[in-house]
């Protein structure tokens, strides 16, 4: 039986093992009530829309800063799979990052306060949560059973006590609350004041709206099936980006005994999107997704995937086949999702592969760099 964990968690920040990859299409003046947390990490800025609009970073910060024209220059016909003009650009990031872990955060996120009035650091909350491990296969009563002060509880099996590797750490949100737009509608003033003080593993079977404002994950362990899709513009969808990737990351997790993790850390939501624009962006998924999400409730994938990628690309296969006729969007959303692979083992390769610079464009004009 392997020892617990670690409870508590050195607070010195782990630039070595995670980047920070924040999608903009507006400004990065966020980053300066962040500035505590983010500073001592790496930032991947992927700016969306009109690459000659100029962004500017805060001084201080170590950061690569990519527009189209660079995801362009860089992933070559590849680019096609990154989405533009969605939130969903944000994955190029996760395809340059080295490092082990991401957080992904949106510019409209704050730094949120804890019940006891303490600026929340969610970066380390979601190390935390990604460094223990997670309980997919029986429920602990009392949430996490790794936190300080709590434990697993009478009747949960000492078998199932070592856990499962965690590959996502899902956090939340004060104030404005990620609805969809039809709630927001009928909603517009509503906002989220309640501090839940749990993490707890979603469990294996259940599916979840994964939402990527406040997202942690372990690249090594699922990042091949953290692609965002294609959304945006040129697309008869929007705002589905985070979803397809909360839905193929935890069927794949479930597959590969991986577990994901909902709750804390909370991060402040400042603002809400048009409802209207929204309803405009997001209408056919609320459709589609309740067939989308009935496919993937009822999928096996077979033994020989034992892999994140090998499961996408088996996805990918079986989304096409299966799904085609919900739109023809369905059939380019799947031909993507092999792009997205090749472009992902182009930047990572498998560990029996030929180093994979060679294959991948050479960069000869390198994104804006921090100073
Ligand atoms: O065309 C675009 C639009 C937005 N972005 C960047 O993406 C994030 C989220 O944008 P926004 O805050 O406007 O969206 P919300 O409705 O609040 O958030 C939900 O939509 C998801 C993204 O699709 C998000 O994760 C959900 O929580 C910001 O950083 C924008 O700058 C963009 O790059 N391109
Ligand atoms: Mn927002």
């Amino acid at each position: 039986m392997a020892p617990k964990q670690v409870k508590s968690f050195p607070s010195v920040p782990l630039k070595d093992e995670l980047d920070i990859v924040i999608p903009t299409i507006r400004s990065l003046d966020f980053l300066e009530v962040w500035r505590p947390f983010f500073e001592p990490y790496h930032l991947i800025i992927v700016q969306d829309g009109d690459p000659t609009k100029v962004i500017k970073v805060p001084d201080g910060f170590d950061y690569d800063l990519y527009n189209r024209n660079d995801i362009n220059r860089i992933l070559g016909p590849k680019a096609s799979c990154i989405s533009f003009k969605d939130g969903g650009c944000r994955c190029f990031g996760f395809l340059v990052s080295k490092k082990k872990y991401i957080y992904t955060v949106d510019d409209d996120c704050f730094v949120a306060k804890d019940p006891n009035g303490k600026d929340i650091n969610t970066v380390e909350q979601h190390l935390l949560n990604l460094k223990t491990p997670s309980t997919p296969f029986f429920f602990n009563t009392l949430y996490d059973p790794y936190r300080e002060g709590a434990d697993f509880v009478r009747g949960y099996p000492f078998s199932l006590r070592e856990g499962v590797p965690t590959a996502v750490s899902h956090g939340l949100w004060l104030n404005i609350p990620d609805y969809d737009a039809p709630t927001q509608l009928v909603k517009p003033l509503e906002r989220n004041t309640r501090y839940v003080d749990a993490v707890m593993t979603i469990p294996k079977g259940a599916f979840y709206p994964m939402c990527a404002m406040n997202l942690a994950f372990d690249r090594e362990l699922i990042g091949p099936a953290m692609y965002f899709g294609l959304m945006g513009d040129g697309q008869p969808i929007s705002r589905y980006d985070d979803m397809l990737a909360g839905w193929c990351s935890k069927l794949i997790c479930d597959h590969l005994n991986l577990g994901v993790k909902t709750g804390l850390p909370y991060l402040w939501h400042s603002k809400a999107s048009n409802p209207f624009v929204n309803l405009r962006k997001e209408y056919k998924g609320l459709f589609w997704q309740e067939e989308i999400i009935p496919f993937f409730q009822t999928l096996t994938l077979p033994k020989e995937c034992d892999t994140a990628a090998k499961c996408y690309v088996e996805l990918a296969k079986l989304i096409k086949e299966k799904l085609n006729h919900i739109d023809p969007y369905i059939v380019r959303l799947a031909d993507a999702m092999i792009t997205w692979i090749d472009a992902w083992e182009d930047f990572n390769p498998p560990a029996e592969a030929v180093p994979a610079v060679a294959n991948a464009k050479k960069d000869t004009v390198p994104p804006k760099k921090s100073k």
